[in-house]
């Protein structure tokens, strides 16, 4: 039993869905299909989800909806009308727009994630309605009947452990089920999505559940590639790559697939294939437990920006005992989480996401360091990106740091700082953000095009 997940923009328009249902229909192990909803067509194009999101903000702000409303309407129509599926089933999706606001009108966040939630929801039931049309048998199942349980934190649902139990019971069902993306139910009964981009964590969480022999993620590359394609023209596929591998590029800035969705995956340990829709007899990438090692230790290449650091010295650190332990308590009475503490002697540096520290929240917990924690120096610099050179092999292989450190100064790039956690699967580099493309650039020219490492 395969489960097979297809992002936004593989279900964009009619022909899309023409490509994905001819996928699921040419594997009959391809039982548990996981949708997105409706992508860009085209650069310029708007994700249905955003629209969506325009759509709440309107509601929230009392101003007409009626634009917005045919905007996301608009979509499931063409994709509707296109696949020639009869009955009226975007009028439907209309009212079930009109339904959702009416109920959630005075709760922000829920509204938010109710909208959000409809865009997977609906295409989920074109998806059933168009292979049914094509003679299958197949349905649409509710997040909620499948059992996807999960917590209550608006636009960022964890699944709950309970959940993989009822998933389980989905592999004596008979056909195909189609299986909204992006959001489950809490046990309060509300609608909560996962963070953005979050149909990759459904369609692991149900492939996890069902202890699927294969999780393919449908999308639009014919592969991972060794660093983010927008940067570098064509750039190397990635056959192979361990979970570890794409977990730290994920969460560095590779978009393919979420750095979420490895966790359920792993536990079960069901091979990942990234695969395309547009091109579904490549091979695309196979993401295992282990994977044969050949050739450069470096696997891949990636960043991301949005990053702030709180630099703080005190002489004698290193002899206070507690000393860590009350800063990063400070952190978290305050709701921050980290993302690393790269540290000295007598000084140690917290890297958080810019979007928990905003001024406001800098003021208060740069006040509480100094007063709590009697610091020398305590300052915030913001507009960080981070770097991270990735590969199984380079635990095993001298020279990797040095490679990559004169590929940085080469090209001008001043490095704020180095991390390199203890497995040594990755090495990060803090940069400031304007330098990171070209960071990534040199650093992929001199790990894949010069003569490797
Ligand atoms: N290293 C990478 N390898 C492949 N694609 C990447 C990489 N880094 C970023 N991407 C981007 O990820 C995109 C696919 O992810 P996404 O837009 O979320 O697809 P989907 O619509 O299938 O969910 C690709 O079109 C590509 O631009
Ligand atoms: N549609 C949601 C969830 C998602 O995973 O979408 P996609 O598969 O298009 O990345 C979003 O845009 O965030």
């Amino acid at each position: 039993m395969k489960v097979a997940k297809f992002g936004g923009s593989s279900l964009a328009d009619a022909g899309q869905f023409e490509k994905a249902a001819a996928i699921i229909r040419a594997d009959s192990e391809r039982r548990l299909i996981v949708v997105s909803a409706p992508g860009k067509r085209h650069a310029e194009d708007i994700k249905t989800t955003d629209l969506l999101v325009t759509l709440a903000a309107d509601v929230l702000e009392n101003g007409p909806v009626e634009e917005s409303l045919q905007a996301v309407k608009e979509r499931y129509e063409s994709i509707v009308r296109g696949l020639g599926l009869s009955g009226n089933p975007a009028a439907e999706t209309e009212q079930q727009l009109r339904k959702l606001i009416d109920e959630y009108k005075t709760d922000p966040p829920r509204l938010m994630d109710a909208l959000m939630a409809s865009g997977e929801n609906e295409n989920a039931k074109v998806m059933a309605a168009y292979l049914q049309s094509l003679g299958e048998t197949a349905r649409y199942l509710s997040p909620e009947e499948a059992g996807m349980v999960v917590t209550d934190e608006p636009a960022n649902a964890r699944i709950l452990p309970e959940a993989y139990a009822r998933l389980k019971k989905l592999r004596e069902e008979e056909g195909i089920l189609v299986i909204p993306g992006f959001f489950g139910v809490s046990k309060a009964g509300h609608i909560v999505t996962f963070p953005r981009g979050g149909s990759d964590i459904s369609g692991s969480i149900v492939a996890a559940g069902v202890e699927a022999s294969l999780y393919e993620n449908f999308t639009d590359v014919d592969s991972v590639y060794s660093v983010n394609p927008s940067l570098v023209e064509n750039p190397k596929e990635m056959k192979q790559l361990t979970y570890r591998e794409m977990r730290e590029l994920a969460y560095a800035g590779f978009s393919v697939f979420h750095d979420e969705a490895l966790l359920p995956v792993v536990a079960k340990k069901v091979p990942i294939a990234i695969k395309n829709t547009n091109h579904p007899d490549a091979p695309g990438t196979r993401i295992t437990a282990e994977r044969e090692r050949e050739g450069l230790p470096v696997i891949g290449i990636a960043s991301d920006s949005g990053f702030v650091t709180i630099n703080l010295t005190k002489y004698l650190m290193n002899r206070e005992v507690g000393f860590g332990r009350n800063l990063l308590n400070i952190l978290a009475e305050e709701g921050i989480s980290f993302e690393h503490t790269p540290s000295g002697i007598d000084n140690m540096s917290i890297i958080v996401r810019e979007e928990y520290l905003n001024e406001t929240a800098e003021a208060r917990i740069l006040e509480r360091i100094r007063q709590e924690l009697n610091v020398e120096e305590v300052h915030v610099e913001r507009n960080l990106a981070m770097v991270m050179v990735v590969g199984e092999g380079m635990a095993s292989t001298v020279g990797v740091a040095s490679k990559a450190t004169t590929a940085l100064s080469e090209a001008g790039v001043n490095i704020k700082m180095i991390n390199q956690g203890s497995s040594e699967v990755s090495m990060m580099f803090g940069v400031n953000a304007q330098d990171a493309d070209l960071a990534v650039k040199s650093l992929y020219k001199a790990c894949f095009e010069k003569e490797p490492v």
